[in-house]
């Protein structure tokens, strides 16, 4: 497998190794051990997600606070979709930094977002189902997150406006600014 840290502290890019024979292919989509090696993190992942999504849908920008944040490690295995994260740790060296992948069932690449990193995703095939693991367990309590048009982060999600499908709960979401305001008076 081949790992590179993206321009985003602590977040990497895995490319797993594909080994093809007559049958069709086989790869270790983790491996505890090698993932130590090639990124130095000791990870246990507690829990495994899948959502399937109709093209345009956009999930995001989430995550979960305090110390119910979550690792993740995402992969898309139907379909293929823009990837994006925001590093919202006020002490990262990265900080404010948005790294953006195509994740697809065709480059089966894998993205391992730390915690304290906020998370999304938009749709760009027809369909896409999105597989993830996390090292914490959900608290619905403790999600929060940014709206995905914030103006200060001008994420170009690739998809027009009206194309767009996005639950009512993400409308909603704080600005960036307003993001960061509620992180002062929470830690
Ligand atoms: C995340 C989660 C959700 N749920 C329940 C809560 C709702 O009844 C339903 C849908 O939840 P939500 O609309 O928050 O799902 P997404 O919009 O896909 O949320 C995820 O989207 C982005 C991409 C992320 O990175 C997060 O992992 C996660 O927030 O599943 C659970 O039961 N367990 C869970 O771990």
């Amino acid at each position: 497998m081949v790992v590179k840290e993206t321009y985003i502290e602590g977040c990497f890019e895995i490319t797993p190794k594909i080994i093809q024979d007559k049958r069709g292919y086989f790869f270790e989509s983790f491996n505890k051990k090698k993932f130590q090696n090639k990124t130095g993190l000791e990870i246990d992942f507690v829990q495994d997600n899948q959502s399937f999504s109709e093209k345009g849908v956009l999930r995001g920008l989430h995550l979960q606070k305090g110390e119910d944040s979550q690792a993740k490690l995402v992969s898309v295995s139907k379909g293929k979709v823009l990837d994006v994260v925001v590093d919202v740790r006020p002490n990262s060296n990265t900080f404010g930094a948005i790294f953006s992948i195509v994740l697809s069932e065709e480059n089966k690449k894998q993205l391992f977002v730390p915690r304290g990193c906020a998370h999304g995703f938009v749709v760009l095939s027809e369909t896409a189902l999105f597989y993830y693991k996390c090292d914490n367990f959900y608290n619905k309590e403790a999600e929060t997150g940014i709206i995905y048009n914030d103006p200060k982060l001008n994420i170009n999600w690739q998809l027009e406006d009206d194309e767009l499908i996005i639950s009512e709960k993400d409308k909603v979401l704080p600005s960036f600014t307003e993001f960061m305001e509620q992180q002062k008076t929470t830690t």
